[in-house]
């Protein structure tokens, strides 16, 4: 119960039994006399349910540690937390420096799992942190122009985000909360540092390894976590101030975001994903393949109970949602073996490359010795044994190429003119033309040969090429900004989880875990026309807001008092 509740004197309307069951009573009426001593109540069952005694560790080993595991074997996952305003969705994704969040807790708890993993395979860790405001979606790391979603393979993406290769759990804690300085925020009655605008931090962890046979396997994973906006009620005589606008848009995406809870527990076929941006990025961890875990925030007061019924409701809704099963490890090995009938494409190749070469010069040789006879044909009349040996070209025996050499150099300079000159001639000339045309034959394979060792490299060259881009994937993907990286001896080495936290600067303002450090950083009072964390930091005590508030289902009027 907020200190602010326990103000208003409410009472407790919520009781959670066996970690699992939550039930809900309506308190009648305080001036209706009759019904006063009437109890309504209802009963919502969930796979867990937490007390408030419970310990943000205990919430995050029940609900995600599971998911972060999955991821490291290549399945996505999603957490969202839901709610009203104030009800402590924020400090169950982020926490504070003393009870760290669900979105702390898991990054720590993937980097140590990599870093025990780190023997047996090369592990990508790339980040980025979005945030969805009044239908517009921002890069929280590096603000900027809007971004615009679209469709790809890996399902629904924003165009240009930055991603940020990390290397440790100190690393990813800078960046989010560089990030969570610049997300939407505005003081609410029912919390000073209220976000108005839903926060998505995406981690792809990327797994690669070679196996005993070379082969490798690259595994994707990706985990989302997401922190939406209050749920909130605009009311009429604030319907043209900007907070109506971030209130109506915050009711659209989370009205979008029911009506495709509603159609996926239906099993309509057409889930309105398109709706709203909230429910566009959505889109995998609902109706995709994805381990998708909800947690449900609602605050125990009587004076809540409309908001927390709202809640409870679409929580005990969304449990009827089935996400479709993912077989990472299938695609992995699919992948892998694409890379590997690759390699044996391309040693079937080289193989087929040096039979040619043997082939070739083979050939030469033939060629040689045709040379040869035909220079001895010239040079002396032909005996039946040299015509014998020009009809059946073959790498002859050295014993009868001597033979043959030695008849020749005879026949060249001792044996007498021959009586008959005119067969001779006959015989040369014939044997002229079979040399000429076996010359020809032989340039021709020659010219063949050539041909099909050049496109057998072209393609030898071209897989090379591809293999070694497949290595470099990683490297090449994620954009690493080294200054943000505090400089280590190593900086490729995964520190220890000690060096986690810097030192608190006092602050007499909401304690989040990601405003700690933000004093020490220059503050950014506005960006674009919002109000951001950061800049509520910066600000001295926020006075309550004059605006209109947006109440809870059945406000008492003294409670604005
Ligand atoms: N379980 C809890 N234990 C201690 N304090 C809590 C708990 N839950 C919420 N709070 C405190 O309640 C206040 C409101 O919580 P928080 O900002 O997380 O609400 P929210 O649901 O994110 O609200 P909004 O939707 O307006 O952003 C904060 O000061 C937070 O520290």
């Amino acid at each position: 119960m907020a200190k602010k509740e326990k103000e208003a004197g409410s009472r407790c309307c919520v009781k959670i039994v066996n970690k699992k069951d939550v039930y809900l009573t309506e308190f009648a009426n305080e001036n209706d006399y009759l019904r006063l001593k009437r109890l309504k109540g209802r009963h919502f069952s969930f796979d867990a349910s937490f007390p408030d005694s419970t310990t943000q560790h205990e919430v995050y080993t029940t609900t995600t540690a599971e998911l972060v595991e999955e991821v490291l074997q290549g399945r996505n996952g999603s957490v969202f937390c839901y709610g009203a305003t104030g009800a402590g969705k924020t400090y169950t994704m982020l926490g504070t420096l003393e009870n760290p969040g669900v979105m702390v807790l898991a990054i720590k708890d993937l980097f140590t799992s990599i870093r025990q993993r780190s023997f047996d395979g090369n592990h990508v860790v790339q980040l980025s942190y979005l945030e969805v405001y009044n239908e517009t979606v921002r890069d929280l790391l590096s603000p900027g122009r809007p971004l615009v979603l679209r469709e790809d393979k890996q399902g629904i993406v924003a165009a240009g985000i930055t991603q940020y290769r990390a290397y440790s759990t100190d690393e990813v804690m800078a960046l989010l909360q560089r990030g969570n300085q610049n997300r939407t925020t505005e003081p609410t009655r029912a919390n000073e540092t209220s976000s108005r605008s839903h926060a998505i931090l995406q981690v792809v962890v990327e797994y690669r390894v070679k196996d005993a046979s070379m082969n490798i396997f690259n595994r994707v994973g990706k985990l989302s976590l997401i922190d939406l906006a209050g749920s909130e009620r605009a009311l009429a005589t604030d319907q043209r101030t900007l907070r109506s606008l971030e209130g109506a848009n915050i009711n659209r995406s989370l009205l979008a975001l029911s009506s495709c809870i509603n159609a996926l527990v239906e099993g309509k076929k057409h889930i309105p994903f398109r709706n709203s941006k909230l429910t566009q990025l959505l889109k995998d961890s609902l109706g995709g393949a994805c381990n998708t875990v909800m947690i449900a925030n609602i605050s125990p007061s009587n004076l809540s109970f409309g908001e927390t019924q709202n809640t409870l409701h679409w929580a005990y809704r969304a449990k009827e949602i089935r996400t479709k099963t993912s077989d990472t490890n299938e695609e992995v090995i699919e992948i892998s073996e694409t890379g590997t009938d690759q390699a044996k494409l391309l040693l079937e190749l080289q193989k087929e490359n040096r039979e040619l070469r043997v082939q070739l010069t083979c050939q030469q040789q033939k060629l040689l010795t045709l040379q040869a006879q035909s220079l001895a044909a010239n040079a002396s009349p032909p005996t039946p044994s040299s015509v014998m040996s020009l009809e059946t070209p073959s790498t002859a025996q050295p014993k009868e190429k001597s033979k043959h050499r030695s008849t020749f150099l005879t026949r060249t300079c001792f044996t007498p003119e021959s009586k008959n000159r005119g067969a001779e001639e006959a015989v040369v000339k014939e044997l002229r033309l079979i040399v000429k045309a076996l010359e020809l034959e032989m340039a021709r394979m020659k010219k063949d040969h050539a041909t099909q060792l050049k496109q057998k490299d072209d393609i030898i060259r071209e897989l090379s090429r591809k293999n070694e881009k497949t290595a470099e994937v990683g490297v090449k993907k994620g954009v690493t900004r080294a200054s943000l990286r505090p400089k280590e001896p190593n900086p490729g080495e995964l520190k220890s989880p000690s060096h986690r936290f810097r030192s608190p600067v006092p602050t007499a303002k909401k304690r989040s875990f990601w405003d700690i450090t933000t004093a020490n950083s220059p503050s950014v009072t506005t960006l674009h026309g919002r109000k951001t964390r950061s800049h509520i930091i910066s600000e001295p005590v926020a006075a309550p807001s004059m605006l209109p508030q947006p109440g809870f289902a059945r406000q008492r009027p003294d409670v604005h008092k």
